[in-house]
């Protein structure tokens, strides 16, 4: 492959010489503007959107979770919408409505249940009918997902060889066993949460391929595969040509039915009849916001190679580590390939881990000095991080920050690990702990954390290469790259520069794509990506740190070697 521009089949001339964007002639001041949502684990976003991937108006509004118990994790479709529709009358706000041509949606891949009236039903014994959403991170179906993998069925080559808890094949067996009369006999639409937006807002009950392949074992190119529905009891779901969960599949940004309803156009605040696009899945849509980007001048290795060498590494409540690749790869643990889940033509990987902004917060509000941060915080106007950020500065003295760590080492998976090793039994460790309780103790903890998350990266980096990916350069989006401490260890800890987008929120650019993609004004998801996602930074690796990073690695890679001894020693007699 030449170069980048012919990768993604786009002319040369496209770009001018100094490697900015060329705008159309005629196209000099935006007129086209697209609504991109971004409903997240913690909040609802929107954004106005312009054709160069500008961000000209933002709204956020948090949303509900319910944990009724241990492990359970639950929303409600009602007040998902009833959010996306606040957000989104937010940013359109004095803008002339004609100029909006297209809406798109991405959101957490959580299991919407509705009735065959497309009312929400209950996902819990409660019988609590408004909570219908069972959340990504609920872990309530264990067993059933043991089983499912014991039957070593061939579509579990797709999903990195063995099926997570977090997809939605577990949680329906779930219900079937568990709510048989309250929900699941009354049943009569089964989402992805992206797929139920898009739903909502044109009445069209097409599914994207995206959340079909990633997380319902659809094969883009074979389809659904019967035998496996049957080896593992919902046999049930075949009826009807599955129109339980999903006969129409389309690709991500295309144009659905007849664009925005009336009904859900006065929700929104938006006109009626505007295009609305086949959704994606959250990380998928930082994934397109970011990994299309020109990134001429910056001197990055990635400048000659083909874009298969960028990581998307979309880090928020949890981090997906994204891939994409001609052939399809198989790496163990690591959940894929999936054919044109992300970019239409291209395979994609994606390893994970399941808590990364939730242990950070998880780490920093149980500590006993979180009240004392939290004040001398809001005295200063700054948030816990950035408070967190400079006192690190302060303690480290001459020597680098990440130095502080030397005797204090932390494993990550708090919530089992998701990739490279698959095993949801896998829990969190700290070694180094000592009686004090101060703020240095709880900073030198939050650092020890943050470093654990990009060792993680690094485990799953180095297992995506060993199975032929080739990786040189990390795109970074989502909430934990407002962190610029995040971001430089994700540099010293991979040893790779990290290119940061010209627009913080880039998920909210890779939903707007889809709505630009739906409305006709791009001929492929390909060039709206080279147009609209923008490179705003690159924080580059601090090589002399290196050696010491190494050594931190190894010890990460014993903490979870000595946790399986204890578990085997528990285990034996
Ligand atoms: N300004 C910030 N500085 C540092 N970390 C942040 C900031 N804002 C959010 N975070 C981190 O990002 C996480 C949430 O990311 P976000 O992308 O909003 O999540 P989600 O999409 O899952 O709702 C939080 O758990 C927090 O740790
Ligand atoms: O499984 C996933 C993507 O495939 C995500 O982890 C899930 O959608 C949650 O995303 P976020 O951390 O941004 O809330």
């Amino acid at each position: 492959m030449e170069n980048e521009l012919e990768w993604w089949g786009l002319e040369r001339g496209y770009y001018n010489a100094g490697g900015a964007m060329a705008v159309p002639s005629g196209d000099q001041k935006p007129e086209s503007y697209y609504v991109g949502v971004d409903v997240g684990t913690g909040s609802v976003r929107a954004a106005l959107v312009d054709q160069r991937g500008t961000l000209v108006a933002f709204a956020e509004q948090p949303i509900n979770q319910w944990e009724p118990q241990f492990n359970h994790h639950e929303q409600s479709s009602e007040d998902i919408w009833a959010a996306c529709c606040v957000v989104t009358k937010k940013v359109v706000q004095g803008i002339d409505l004609n100029q909006i041509r297209g809406l798109g949606f991405d959101a957490t891949c959580s299991l919407v249940v509705l009735d065959k009236q497309f009312r929400p039903l209950p996902v819990n014994h409660e019988g609590n009918s408004h909570q219908n959403i069972i959340m990504w991170l609920d872990h309530r179906a264990v067993s059933q997902v043991h089983r499912i993998n014991e039957t070593k069925h061939s579509v579990l080559q797709y999903v990195g060889g063995v099926m997570s808890v977090e997809m939605q094949a577990p949680k329906l067996l779930w219900l079937k066993e568990n709510l048989r009369e309250t929900c699941w006999d009354k049943a009569g639409h089964f989402f992805d949460l992206p797929d139920f937006l898009s739903w909502k807002a044109t009445g069209v009950t097409a599914r994207s391929l995206c959340s079909l392949v990633c997380k319902w074992t659809y094969l883009a190119e074979e389809g659904w595969d019967d035998s496996f529905w049957k080896k593992v009891g919902l046999e049930d779901l075949i009826a009807d040509n599955y129109s339980k969960i999903g006969n129409q599949v389309l690709p991500p940004g295309a144009s659905l039915g007849n664009g925005l309803t009336p009904e859900a156009a006065k929700d929104l605040g938006l006109p009626a009849g505007i295009a609305v696009a086949a959704s994606l899945i959250d990380a998928h849509a930082g994934g397109l916001g970011v990994i299309g980007a020109d990134v001429r001048g910056y001197g990055l290795a990635c400048e000659e190679q083909p874009v298969t060498s960028r990581l998307a590494v979309i880090c928020g409540t949890s981090s997906c580590h994204i891939g994409i690749s001609k052939d399809p790869i198989f790496v163990s643990g690591v959940w894929g390939p999936y054919f044109s889940a992300m970019v239409p033509g291209f395979w994609l990987n994606e390893g994970g881990q399941s808590v990364t902004g939730k242990l950070i917060d998880h780490m920093v509000q149980g500590h006993a000095a979180f009240p004392e941060l939290q004040a001398k915080a809001t005295a200063r106007c700054q948030s816990v991080y950035a408070y967190l950020n400079s006192h690190l500065d302060l303690i480290k003295k001459a020597q680098p920050v990440g130095f502080l760590t030397v005797d204090l080492h932390v494993w990550p998976d708090f919530h089992g690990n998701r990739s490279p090793l698959a095993d949801l039994t896998l829990k969190g460790m700290v070694t180094g702990l000592k009686l004090s309780q101060d703020l240095d103790d709880l900073a030198i903890l939050y650092l020890a954390t943050i470093q654990a998350i990009a060792f993680g990266t690094r485990l799953i980096i180095e297992a995506m290469e060993a199975a032929g990916h080739s990786i040189s350069t990390l795109f970074l989006c989502g909430g934990l790259s407002k962190n610029p401490l995040f971001v430089q260890m994700h540099a010293d800890i991979t040893g790779m520069p990290v290119v940061l987008s010209q627009e913080v929120e880039s998920v909210l650019v890779g939903a707007a794509i889809l709505g630009a993609c739906a409305s006709g004004d791009f001929s492929s998801v390909q060039e709206a990506m080279a147009r609209m996602s923008k490179v705003g930074k690159v924080v580059f690796p601090r090589h002399e740190d290196k050696r010491y990073y190494d050594k931190k690695y190894q010890v990460f890679l014993k903490l979870v070697e000595h946790q399986k001894e204890y578990a085997a020693i528990m285990k034996g007699d």
